[in-house]
This record gives structure tokens, C-alpha cells and sequence, in this order.
């Protein structure tokens, strides 16, 4: 591995579900310090396409590469040190502590007999502080309302302290001002690299430097990924030729956001 060897690249990565192509063939390259937004239709792939990245669904063709090494060839356990994923949904069957839930996270570093120490217990409590949640660290995560489990989902994959952080629609069920949080908390993270699925573009004009927008009806109808910087990405056409609906930009303290059109 070099200096500017990628933290996370693609090459002619194909991603299938059923008979159906997501992904034709995605060449890309995430770099430390870029956060990344994974934008597009409900249904065109972006959780699969993260859990592909991720390691959890194996592609249909190409290759995921991590700190260049084909993700194939990397162990779980090293793996679990490299990146963080967080999912969509959480289901919690047993009774735990929100703090072991959090700890969890840090179980990669654990020691031969899997013992945690008092600096995961201190890493732990201080992500659960960065998401709000401090005072849920006692609970029954069982018992925790959705934006609740939402925040306590990001602290453990923020107490993995892992290189990439690959967040599936991290804001569904914050209220705005926890979404603005997390939007704050994650352009903090300039050491990370982020990749997470969004469906709130405005979101992604605030917190991100990059995004991944699926486009409907490229080569023989089927979807195009584009991928560039944020400016690049992100205007009226390309989003229209994703939602199918007409946004139009609007300026508001220097900043341009989306907003669908009457
Ligand atoms: N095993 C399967 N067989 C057939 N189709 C599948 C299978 N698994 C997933 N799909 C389909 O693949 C598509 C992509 O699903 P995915 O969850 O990745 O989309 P998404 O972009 O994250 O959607 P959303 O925005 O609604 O969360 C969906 O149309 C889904 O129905």
C-alpha cells in the first residue's frame, strides 16, 4: 500500500438482486477525508450496495478493495478494524444495556479472552455523549425509541474507530435537530472517510464533499451511477434524471439547497 492508495475503491464492481443489475459496473475511489452521500430512487440499490461494500453481500462481478486489499482476502476480524457499518434497521432480541450495546463496537481490540478494558469503557461512553445519548447508557436498549436506537446505533459504529464509517440512512427517525447534530458530528470526522445512504439531498449540501447519485435510464435503460464532487453531482438536471421530479435550487446564506418544484 502507498501513501495515496485509496481507503475504499471499486473496480468493475456488478452488484445483482434477483435477476435485476443495481450496479452495471462501478469504477470509484473514496479517499480519507471525503463523505460521501449514496443518493438515488427508493429501490436502486443503496443498501446493497453498501453491504457490498461492507463485506456483508458478496458483488456479482468486480471487486471491493479496502486500503488496497481485496475485501475477499481480508478476516473478519481485521476487517471489523477497518471499516464500521452501520445498518437500517436494529433488532434487539435480548435484554443489554444501551453501554454494552456501544461496546460492542469496541470488541475488534478486545483482548484474548475478550475482555474489554476501562479505555473501551471511556470510548464508549464519550461516542454515546457525541450522539445525545449519554443519559440512555443504563437502559434497556430494548426499551429505546427509534431516534433513541438511531443515536446508539452511530455511537457503536463511531466506538469501532475504524478508517470508514459506511452508514445506512444514519438519519432516518432523528428529528431535525438530531439530524443537523449528526450532519455537525460527521464533518468532524476528518481522519474517517464516510460513505452514507441519504435521502434528504439538503442533507448531503450540508454534511457531505461528495456523492454517488443514481441516475435512471442509462445504457439500455438501466441505471447509471454517478459519482464526483458535490457541485458536480448535485444539480436540477441530474436530480431530476434520479427522482423524476423537477427540483429547483435555491440560495439561502451562500448555501444552495433543493427544493421540489410546484
Ligand atoms: N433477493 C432479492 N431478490 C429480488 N430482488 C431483491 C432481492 N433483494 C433485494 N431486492 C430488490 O433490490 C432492490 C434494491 O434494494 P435496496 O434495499 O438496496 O434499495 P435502496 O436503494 O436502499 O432502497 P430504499 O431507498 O427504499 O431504502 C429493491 O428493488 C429490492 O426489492
Amino acid at each position: 500500500m502507498t501513501a495515496d492508495t485509496p481507503l475504499l475503491s471499486t473496480h468493475a464492481l456488478v452488484v445483482r438482486a434477483g435477476q435485476r443489475t443495481l450496479v452495471p459496473a462501478l469504477d470509484w475511489q473514496v479517499l480519507p477525508g471525503q463523505r460521501w452521500a449514496l443518493l438515488g430512487q427508493n429501490g436502486c440499490g443503496k443498501t446493497t450496495l453498501l453491504r457490498t461494500l461492507a463485506g456483508l453481500s458478496a458483488p456479482a462481478g468486480g471487486e471491493v478493495r479496502l486500503l488496497g486489499q481485496s475485501l475477499a482476502h481480508i478476516r473478519t476480524r481485521e476487517l471489523a478494524t477497518h471499516r464500521a457499518w452501520c445498518p437500517q434497521q436494529h433488532h434487539d432480541v435480548f435484554a443489554m444495556s444501551v453501554l454494552d450495546v456501544v461496546l460492542a463496537g469496541r470488541q475488534p481490540y478486545a483482548g484474548r479472552l475478550g475482555w474489554l478494558g476501562p479505555d473501551d469503557r471511556a470510548i464508549a461512553a464519550a461516542c454515546l455523549a457525541q450522539c445525545d445519548a449519554a443519559h440512555l447508557a443504563d437502559q434497556d436498549v430494548r426499551s429505546l425509541s427509534g431516534g433513541e436506537r438511531q443515536r446508539v446505533a452511530l455511537a457503536a459504529a463511531l466506538a469501532q474507530q475504524t478508517p470508514l464509517l459506511l452508514l445506512d440512512e444514519p438519519t432516518a427517525h432523528l428529528d431535525v435537530n438530531h439530524q443537523l447534530a449528526l450532519g455537525r458530528l460527521l464533518t468532524t470526522r476528518r481522519e474517517q472517510a464516510i460513505v452514507m445512504s441519504l435521502h434528504d439531498v439538503n442533507l448531503a449540501q450540508r454534511c457531505c464533499t461528495h456523492a454517488l447519485l443514481c441516475l435512471q435510464g442509462g445504457s439500455a435503460g438501466g441505471p447509471r451511477w454517478l459519482a464526483g464532487a458535490l457541485h458536480e453531482v448535485l444539480n436540477p438536471a441530474h436530480l431530476e434524471q434520479a427522482y423524476a421530479c423537477h427540483m429547483l435550487p435555491v440560495t439561502l446564506q451562500g448555501q444552495t439547497y433543493f427544493v421540489p418544484a410546484p
